[in-house]
C-alpha cells in the first residue's frame, strides 16, 4: 500500500505521492482530480494542502528523482520552492544521500541537507533556477514593454511599482508600506490577475512585501493555483532578488531573512557578471504519514486510510515563536 506523506515548508502544506509505490501509476490527470478532491474534503488532515508533489524516478544524471507539482486547483505549476525542500528531504531520506540533483519541469536543481533551525526542525538549500525577465517568458501583455522593472502599472495599482521575475514559476512582486500590505488590494488583485485578464492570460503568483532592515523583508503571497498561501518559496526567492536588484547593480552577494505567514527563510541571492544564482534555505517539516490502498485514494474514499501524525510541528512551532521573541 502506497503511503503519502504530509509535509510544509513555512507552512505551505502538501502530499509527497511517490509514484514508483504505485502499481499501476497514476496519471498526472489522476492526481489533479485528487488534489481538488483532497482540497475540498471536510477532512482537516487532508484539506490545508496547497498541492501535490510527484516524485518520479530520474534518467537524468545525479537526480535522486522527478518532482512535478500540481496546485490545489489541480493546475501544474513548473517550480515550488517550499515544495522542493520537502522533496529533498523525503530523496535524501530513500537515498541516503545529503547533496544531490531533482529534476523539475524546467532544470535540474542542486539541493543539500543544511543545519537544522532548532532541535526537530530539519532544513534544506535549494536552488532556484532559471531567472528570467521577458514578457514571452510568463506570459505578459499590455504592459508596456518586454520587461516590468521597477515600474508603475497604473493598469493594476496606481501607486505602486511593480516587477515581473519568473524562476521559472511566473511572479509578480511589488515593495510598499505596512498599510498597503495589510490593506485589500491583494485580495482583489490577486483573483483578478489569476481570472481572464489581458495582463497574466496564464495567472501570475501575486507578491506584496515590505521592507523591514537591510536584507529584512516580510512577504505575502496569493498564488495561482491556490489562493493565499502562507509563504511561497519561489516567491520569496524572486521577491529578494528584485530587492536586491533595487538596490545593488553590478555583481552581488546578498543573504536576505523573509518572514512570511509562516514563519522565516533565508534566501542567498548572487549575481557574476550575468550569472544569477539564487539558494532557498529553510524548514522541510514531515507533518505526517497517510497509509491508504490506491483505489481507495483515487476514488476519494480517503477515510479508510491510516494517518499518522508526527511530532514534528511542535518543534517547528516553538521555532517560529522563538523568532517573535528575538
Ligand atoms: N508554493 C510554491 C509555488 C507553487 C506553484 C505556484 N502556485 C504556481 O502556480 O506557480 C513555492 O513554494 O514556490
Amino acid at each position: 500500500m502506497p503511503t503519502l506523506r504530509k509535509v510544509h515548508g513555512s507552512e505551505n502544506r502538501f502530499f509527497i505521492l511517490d509514484r514508483t509505490q504505485f502499481d499501476p501509476q497514476p496519471s498526472l490527470d489522476q492526481i489533479s482530480q485528487l488534489a481538488v478532491q483532497l482540497k475540498q474534503s471536510d477532512d482537516e488532515r487532508f484539506n490545508d494542502i496547497d498541492g501535490i508533489l510527484v516524485v518520479d524516478q530520474s534518467t537524468h544524471p545525479d537526480c535522486a528523482g522527478k518532482m512535478t507539482v500540481v496546485n490545489a486547483d489541480g493546475s501544474i505549476a513548473s517550480m515550488c520552492g517550499n515544495g522542493l525542500r520537502t522533496v529533498a528531504r523525503y530523496l535524501a531520506e530513500q537515498t541516503g544521500q545529503t547533496k544531490f540533483l531533482v529534476e523539475t519541469q524546467d532544470a535540474d536543481l542542486h539541493v543539500e541537507q543544511a543545519a537544522t533551525l532548532a532541535p526537530a526542525v530539519p532544513a534544506f538549500g535549494v536552488e532556484i533556477a532559471p531567472v528570467r525577465f521577458h514578457a514571452a517568458d510568463f506570459p505578459f501583455a499590455e504592459l508596456g514593454g518586454d520587461t516590468v522593472l521597477n515600474r508603475p502599472l497604473p493598469q493594476l495599482a496606481p501607486d505602486l511599482d511593480f516587477t515581473a521575475i519568473a524562476v521559472p514559476n511566473p511572479h509578480l512582486i511589488s515593495f510598499m508600506d505596512h498599510t498597503t500590505l495589510t490593506g485589500e488590494l491583494q485580495a482583489k488583485l490577486g483573483p483578478y490577475l489569476n481570472g481572464e485578464n489581458p495582463y497574466f492570460p496564464d495567472g501570475v503568483n501575486l507578491n506584496f512585501a515590505e521592507i523591514l532592515g537591510p536584507d529584512q523583508l516580510f512577504v505575502k503571497t496569493y498564488e495561482r493555483g491556490v489562493g493565499f498561501t502562507n509563504a511561497c518559496g519561489t516567491g520569496m526567492t524572486a521577491t529578494s532578488l528584485a530587492y536586491v536588484l533595487n538596490h545593488d547593480q553590478g555583481d552581488f552577494d546578498h543573504v536576505v531573512t523573509v518572514y512570511n505567514p509562516g514563519g522565516m527563510v533565508k534566501v542567498h541571492v548572487a549575481r557574476t557578471g550575468q550569472d544569477y544564482s539564487l539558494r532557498l534555505i529553510a524548514n522541510a517539516t514531515t507533518l505526517g504519514n497517510w497509509t491508504i490502498h490506491d483505489t481507495d485514494l483515487l476514488e476519494g474514499h480517503f477515510d479508510q486510510g491510516n494517518y499518522q501524525a508526527t511530532t514534528e510541528e511542535a518543534a517547528y512551532q516553538a521555532w517560529v515563536k522563538s523568532l517573535q521573541t528575538k
